[in-house]
């Protein structure tokens, strides 16, 4: 003998409750919500940064900076304070600053290469010129400073916003030149 049927229960919902309604909005669909303006902004970020390039790009072929340096740290400094006294909201400045120096390092390599050179490097300071420069950029080691930098060298340090770093015998700013003895250049490659 085959085993009864289970009784099943049914429950009737009077009309117009919740469950005739389109489901209630989950925290999948907010997710998804935020996820979509996230992927908005930052399509129009990347518009804004081809433009900027594109700007960089008719800098670099117009050749008004006279094939000199790229880098032109006292430019870079008034972006970053200009920037850094407009800022508001959640985002920390700190990331503001990591956000541009990279796009600043990436903008003086479209308009030549640079290397930059590293006294007696250390991890931390391979670490700093990384920063710096740029994730792109081109480091070497040297270890005398005489010897560091190739043909016509640039200051790679520029004064960081605040505060305003000590000034070494090299005549170069930042963190990176506890000792004097050390230091970062930049120079064209
Ligand atoms: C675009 C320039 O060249 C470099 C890149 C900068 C930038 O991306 O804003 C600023 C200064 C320079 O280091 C410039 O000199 O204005």
């Amino acid at each position: 003998m085959s085993a009864a049927p289970k009784p099943q229960t049914v429950t009737a919902s009077p009309p117009g409750s919740a469950t005739d309604s389109p489901p209630a909005a989950g925290p999948a669909d907010a997710l998804g919500a935020l996820r979509a303006e996230i992927d908005r902004l930052d399509d129009a970020l990347h518009d804004l940064l081809m433009r900027r390039a594109a700007v960089v790009a008719d800098l670099a072929a117009s050749r008004v900076k006279g094939g000199t340096s790229p880098l032109r740290p006292g430019r870079e400094a008034m972006i970053l304070r200009r920037l850094l006294g407009r800022h508001q909201g959640a985002l920390p400045g700190d990331a503001v600053v990591r956000l541009w120096r990279e796009i600043f390092g990436a903008s003086s390599a479209m308009q030549g290469g640079f290397t930059v050179a590293l006294h007696a490097p250390d991890a931390a300071q391979a670490r700093l010129a990384r920063d710096h420069f740029g994730g792109q950029s081109a480091r070497r080691g040297c270890r005398w400073w005489r010897g560091c930098p190739s043909g016509r060298t640039g200051r790679g340090r520029e004064p960081w916003p605040s505060p305003p770093a000590p000034r070494t015998r090299a005549g170069m700013t930042g963190p990176c030149c506890g000792s004097r003895r050390r230091g970062i250049a930049a120079a064209r490659s």
